[in-house]
């Protein structure tokens, strides 16, 4: 999918209004991987919301192969939250009560056949290699793991789009090493990944690279 963003800005009408994106244009082609590096508090986590429709822009356009998203009516924006766009997170959002399938099921059950749904989501875990890990319980498992499990729910959808804030952020660099490796495989498979992170090492995987601070953007350009 094409995102394009245009002039989008996002002001937060908290007791001090909080400037977090500020007149944001950019243009993402599908199959890129865009990284969005910036200090905390920058307007990452806010970048991704306005793309994956969670927070509304208060000015400019979200542009979703060439359909503006800010005129979505809400049940327009929760399809496609729901079959366009996958996300990760740093502290996963697993559910602790329940097993590694059933998180995975759980986002697309109200939907879809669970007959249906199992197939793909046995498919995805044992493609990332937690075959033997589907009955565990997100407190039984690696770091990694966890992440994995993250990443077949958010995948169950068959996403266009992945959302990626601080995917890594809890790892240590073995599997940091093996979810980038994921990502790659992902994104070479045509899927758009918009990663926001603070790691400047993650520079090397991806296609551009954005500095996001104070709510301005700018690409990094070079090796500089
Ligand atoms: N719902 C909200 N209401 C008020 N202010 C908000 C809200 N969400 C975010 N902000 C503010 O907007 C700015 C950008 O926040 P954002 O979460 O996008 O930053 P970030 O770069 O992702 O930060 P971090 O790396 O710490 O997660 C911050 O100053 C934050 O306090």
């Amino acid at each position: 999918m094409h995102i394009s963003l245009k002039s989008v800005s996002v002001v937060f009408n908290s007791k001090i209004p909080v400037d977090a994106l500020k007149e944001i244009t950019i243009n993402i082609e599908k199959g890129q991987w865009i990284n969005i590096l910036g200090p905390s508090g920058s307007g990452k986590t806010t970048f991704l919301n306005v793309i994956g429709g969670m927070d509304k822009p208060t000015n400019g356009k979200v542009e979703i192969n060439g359909q503006d998203l800010t005129s979505f009516s809400d049940n327009q924006i929760q399809d496609y939250r729901r079959n366009k766009i996958g996300y990760i997170f740093q502290d996963y959002r697993l559910f602790e009560q329940y097993t590694v399938l059933e998180n995975v099921l759980m986002p697309q059950l109200p939907y879809k056949k669970y007959d249906e749904i199992k197939k793909e989501a046995l498919f995805l875990l044992d493609s990332l290699q937690m075959n033997d890990r589907i009955h565990s319980l997100p407190g039984e498992l690696s770091g990694g793991e966890k992440q994995r499990a993250a990443i077949a729910r958010a995948l169950l959808s068959q996403p266009e789009i992945l959302l990626c804030d601080e995917p890594t952020g809890n790892l240590d660099e073995d599997n940091r090493e093996k979810i980038l490796s994921l990502l790659k495989q992902l994104n070479d498979r045509g899927i758009t990944i918009l990663l926001v992170t603070h790691d400047l090492e993650i520079v090397k995987w991806g296609t551009r690279t954005f500095y996001l601070r104070s709510g301005n953007l700018k690409e990094k350009i070079g090796n500089g």
